[in-house]
């Protein structure tokens, strides 16, 4: 233990705030690291096929993972350079083909697909979370759970079911549960003549995926809302209304996810966690950085990352809330996005446990808002880069950016020699 941090301790100390607990809470809390930012979210099961969905990816920075062993040996990169328990986020479209599992559609995937990711998780002992795959496919021109042609409708609804088997083939194995997240890029570039109808046959096709039997202890599948996508400018059948009324209509089958930059970039996460809190009694979040849009940008430790990770820390709702990442940047080294933006995660989790949120509420309760702003202030002068580096230290990382030196000898000797 450093000089720096005793010294540290000691001043959060006489504020309320027990450091050495924050910190071993914080080792606990698992968070699910995105398979997609390694190849930017092209996958494996659709050579040659770009981006589809409403999503994109922008840069050519060189490098990109673009076999599951490169991809697995990126990920392991990453596990070494950050602190924390995490998970590892797969999309059904990662699924690994050779010659003795050779490649089939996406409504025939099985768990044998899949086998090389149970392999890696149980290297690391850390657990897996699933998304089925409802983009980048010749089934996702238009719509897809919302279909009104019932061929392609059924394509994905059996693509669902295959992914609740395969969730529930990741929970059995790692001993882990699996949060599965539904989310399609399903909507219109411009009005819509029908709103409603492609809301109800979305509606009966989740329900159909939930009908394959699953242990809600293990499996949480859950409902991605969005507010527009690139090309569904107008409607977006998965809407926030939707999804929150699914969710709250299946109870103990389903529950909702909000990610950050699926709203109007004046609305703030930080504030709806609180209010699913009320009445969920677990959702999950994809944590990222909208610039001016869903822009998917590396997480940074900005004041609405930090305020989001307080509300689920000072609700007490680490164990409510299903925590993933989910940017994807072309533009910068690959493997350096990854870290950075879960070691800003999990900074901002650290930074939230070490305020004192008990004494901070009874000033707002006491209705003493001079003396809250003053204190709010105040603890962002408190030495947080101390208990960072305890934190780093106890996990066997480094605490400062000299990762960065790792980070670029595996680019030397690794990544500039994909070409
Ligand atoms: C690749 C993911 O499924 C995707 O990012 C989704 O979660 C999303 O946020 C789409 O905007
Ligand atoms: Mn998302």
């Amino acid at each position: 233990m450093s000089a720096r941090y005793e010294a540290a301790r000691e001043a959060y100390a006489k504020v309320g705030v027990d450091t050495d607990r924050a910190i071993e809470i914080l080792k606990k809390v698992p968070v699910s690291l995105h398979c997609w930012q390694g190849d930017d979210v092209l996958g494996f099961d659709q050579k040659g096929r770009g981006l589809s969905g409403g999503i994109q990816t922008t840069g050519n920075y060189p490098g990109r993972a673009r076999t599951p062993e490169e991809l697995f040996a990126d990920i392991e990169e990453v596990l070494k350079l950050t602190p924390g328990t995490k998970k590892i986020n797969v999309h059904a479209s990662y699924a690994v083909f050779d010659e003795e599992n050779p490649w089939v559609d996406r409504d025939q995937i099985e768990p044998r697909h899949f086998k090389k990711w149970v392999d890696f998780a149980k290297k690391h002992g850390i657990g897996l979370d699933f998304n089925p795959t409802f983009f980048s496919h010749p089934m996702a021109k238009g719509l897809t759970l919302s279909s009104p042609d019932e061929e392609i409708r059924s394509f994905w609804i059996e693509h669902g079911k295959a992914c609740i088997r395969i969730s529930n083939y990741f929970a059995e194995e790692t001993g882990f549960p699996c949060t599965m997240n539904i989310w399609t890029g399903d909507g219109f570039k411009d009005i819509p003549a029908d709103r409603m109808g492609p809301r109800m046959r979305y509606k009966d096709s989740i329900e159909q995926i939930l009908s394959e039997p699953f242990d809600f202890a293990k499996v949480k599948p859950c409902v991605e809302s969005k507010v527009f996508g690139i090309g569904v400018e107008s409607y977006t059948v998965g809407s926030a209304e939707f999804t929150l009324s699914f969710a709250a209509s299946h109870p103990n089958k389903c529950i909702p996810l909000m990610d950050n930059g699926h709203y109007h970039p004046t609305e703030v996460v930080s504030d709806k966690i609180p209010a699913l809190l009320c009445f969920y009694p677990e959702f999950a979040l994809h944590i990222t950085r909208p610039v001016r849009w869903d822009s998917d940008h590396v997480v940074l430790f900005d004041d609405e990352t930090k305020e989001m990770a307080k509300e689920i820390v000072r609700n007490d709702a680490l164990g409510r809330v299903n925590m993933a990442l989910d940017f994807f940047d072309a533009s910068i080294n690959r493997v350096s996005a990854w870290t950075v933006g879960f070691r800003n995660w999990q900074k901002a989790l650290l930074n939230a446990l070490v305020l004192p949120s008990e004494s901070l509420k009874a000033l707002q309760d006491q209705e003493n808002f001079t003396k809250l702003m003053v204190a709010q202030e105040e603890m962002k002068l408190y030495d947080f880069g101390a208990v960072w580096e305890e934190y780093c230290r106890q996990e066997n990382v480094v605490g400062d950016m000299s990762w960065f030196d790792e980070l670029e000898s595996y680019e030397r000797e690794v990544l500039a020699r994909r070409q």
